[in-house]
């Protein structure tokens, strides 16, 4: 039971966006994915989704394997994309009843949960509404309570503090802790790392498309020389200054 990532080389059309991208994931694991801006965080992904066909490599979820076997492999998953995406004509009620259906949810606790997460997200009174209309956090809000709701195995999520209030972004913290202690798998990718590490105990460093290490802040921090007064921008910093200088 994990997520397996190996070898994997991809991108698109021709372009190879990241290159031989090992990347394991244990249940009661958190795993956060950082880089600089064009990294290859999202297009890592969009193959983890089945977006984008891979050119070399595997994928495979508690032995399943993603390109054998998509709509097993899909079903285990819940995702939170940076932009939320939402269907202009369905209200939050009938976006939960979908979740129930697409993953099969036992229906009285699916929405037991459901009335749950809406109250943490202070959304218990918009059931009726079109979340189209919400606003640019309530939004990503619904996106967080469809994709708690789903209870998958592997939650994806990406990059997921823009917009949200403090309130919303502890409620959230505390969800993934939740996930972790029910032994589910979370791939997060940010580039808030103050407010990842309340979650998140592992980060694997993405550098122009390849895992350049993996560990605990702390030791990521160690990999790349910084002093413990150092800021985590600096860490940025570092890792710009390697992108130019391979680029040189
Ligand atoms: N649809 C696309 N077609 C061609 N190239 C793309 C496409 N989407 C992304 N890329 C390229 O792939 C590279 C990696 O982009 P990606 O979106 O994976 O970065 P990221 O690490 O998620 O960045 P950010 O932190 O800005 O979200 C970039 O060079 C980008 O230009």
């Amino acid at each position: 039971m994990a997520l397996k990532i190996e070898n994997l080389t991809g991108g698109y059309s021709g372009i190879n966006v990241i290159k031989n991208v090992n990347l394991t994931i244990e249940p009661g694991q958190a795993v956060g994915l950082i880089g600089l801006n064009g990294a290859g965080k999202s297009t890592t992904i969009k193959h983890l989704l089945g977006l984008l066909r891979m050119q070399k490599g595997t994928i495979t979820l508690n032995g399943v394997s993603l390109t054998e076997n998509p709509a097993e492999f899909k079903k285990m998953i819940a995702y939170i994309p940076e932009t939320p995406i939402l269907y202009p004509e369905l209200t939050l009620k009938e976006h939960l009843e979908l979740v129930m259906l697409t993953y099969g949810l036992d229906k009285d606790k699916a929405w037991a949960r459901a009335k749950e997460l809406c109250k943490m997200f202070r959304l218990e009174n918009k059931l009726d509404w079109l979340p189209i209309n919400f606003s640019k956090g309530m939004k990503q809000k619904v996106m967080i309570v469809t994709s708690f709701l789903a209870n998958a195995d592997l939650l994806v999520i990406d990059e997921p503090f823009t917009g949200l209030d403090p309130l919303a972004v502890a409620n959230f913290i505390d969800l993934v802790k939740e996930a972790v202690a029910n032994q589910k798998m979370v791939l997060m990718t940010t580039h808030v790392l103050a407010e990842a590490q309340e979650a998140v105990q592992t980060f694997a460093v993405l550098n122009n498309g390849t895992i350049e290490t993996e560990g605990s802040l702390t030791e990521i921090r160690q990999f790349y020389g910084l002093k413990p007064s150092d800021s985590f921008d600096r860490l940025y910093q570092i890792l710009n200054q390697e992108t130019v200088k391979k680029h040189d």
